[in-house]
């Protein structure tokens, strides 16, 4: 990793797929003319960008959730998105591996929820893994597409995590926005409290009602919404929160979302990722409080199990502008290996083996978009 975002290498064609970001002004690219990486963190990151974009050009950006994990910013030149083929069918066989196995899980949300008993945290977002390992590879392409095609959460995503020709590709969908700035004007839409949907039209109503309903699901999103005001708050000069959250659907969930607007005091001063790094790690993946959460993550579930899952992507260009969702309902796509991440927040009340079956219900947007 070169912490210096020095460009470690110049323009290479994308030989397995178009680069994507489409969210509220959906783009792809053919090629990449740098790559710049970094660590989390970094605060001249931004600056560092926008003096190496050209005119024309975004940056599309992965920053992992860890303090200090990687950061990759590649320059391209956005072409319009073009309309999704569907992929052709192939025959493949598959074989998928949780990380950690769903009893193993529910005993890991049981201890966090000790510890939140013992006043350790309020709030926290357990993870777990699903490993798949497809034969033939899939390819980014083809899982983009369909995800273009689907479109399970608003903001679809897809792009090599290095520079190496041989990258691992982070694909998926996110339905979080974590931040977006035109101007002067900034936006949120922070999720937290979930439920799976129901393939029964009638059930799966009921269940959104329900939802909106939850004390237990209104106070976990409500420890997301105070923790984004707060950050954000202070470098505007209002910041319209919602009274109560709206109910948001993907293909696998119902959410409480909370759509939040800002107007920025001094725009040159905070670009979309400098309003990013204000929020470290996302809420909706950490906890309240955010150092002792963290902690627990750690501890509960290894350092490593996360990666780019439950950081940011999304682009930024050379005004500061850009739009960065949060790193969920994703992949990470290496040869043969799909690796999927989902977690859950859990909070006083939280039921370990519901929070297993929504942490099910977040993985198979993606276990469906690869055929697994
Ligand atoms: C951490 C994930 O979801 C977050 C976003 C929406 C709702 C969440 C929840 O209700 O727990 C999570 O905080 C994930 O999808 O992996």
């Amino acid at each position: 990793m070169n912490p210096t975002l020095e460009p470690t290498r110049s323009a290479s064609a994308l030989r397995h797929s178009p680069l994507v970001f489409a969210g509220s002004d959906p783009f792809a690219a053919d090629e990449v003319r740098r790559t710049l990486q970094a660590r989390t963190g970094d605060p001249d990151l931004a600056c560092r960008v926008i003096r190496a974009l050209e005119p024309g050009e975004r940056a599309v950006v992965s920053a992992a959730f860890r303090a200090d994990g990687p950061v990759v910013a590649h320059l391209v030149t956005p072409r319009a998105l073009g309309r999704a083929e569907p992929s052709p069918v192939e025959v493949r066989v598959h074989d998928v591996v949780p990380e950690p196995d769903r009893s193993a899980y529910v005993d890991l949300v049981a201890t966090a929820l000790d510890r939140i008993e013992g006043a350790d945290v309020a709030k926290v977002v357990r993870g777990r893994c699903l490993e798949g390992h497809s034969s033939p590879a899939l390819s980014p392409a083809e899982v983009t597409a369909t995800l273009l095609d689907r479109r399970p959460g608003r903001y679809v995503f897809s792009l090599p995590l290095d520079d190496r020709p041989e990258a691992p590709w982070l694909v998926g969908a996110s339905p979080e926005l974590l931040v977006r700035r035109r101007g002067v004007e900034i936006a949120s839409t922070p999720l937290a409290g979930s439920v799976p949907r129901s393939p029964d039209p009638d059930e799966d109503s009921r269940r959104a009602a329900a939802l909106a309903d939850s004390a237990k699901d209104l106070a976990e999103h409500a420890f997301v919404v105070d923790h984004i005001a707060a950050a954000l708050g202070p470098a505007c000069e209002w910041l319209e929160v919602p009274a109560a959250p709206e109910v948001l659907a993907t293909d696998s969930m119902w959410h409480l979302a909370s759509p939040i607007r800002g107007r920025l005091r001094a725009p040159e001063d905070l670009t979309a990722p400098d309003l990013a790094q204000l929020l470290p790690p996302p809420p909706a993946v950490g906890g309240v409080p955010t150092p002792e959460a963290t902690d627990l993550i750690d501890e509960l579930e290894g350092p490593g199990l996360r990666g780019p899952f439950g950081g940011f992507v999304g682009w930024m260009d050379g005004d500061g502008d850009g739009e960065l969702a949060v790193t969920i309902r994703a992949g990470v796509l290496d040869g043969e290996r799909l690796r999927l991440f989902a977690g859950a927040g859990i909070v006083a009340g939280s039921d370990p083996l519901a929070e297993a079956d929504e942490t099910a219900a977040k993985l198979s947007t993606m276990t469906r978009a690869g055929g697994l």
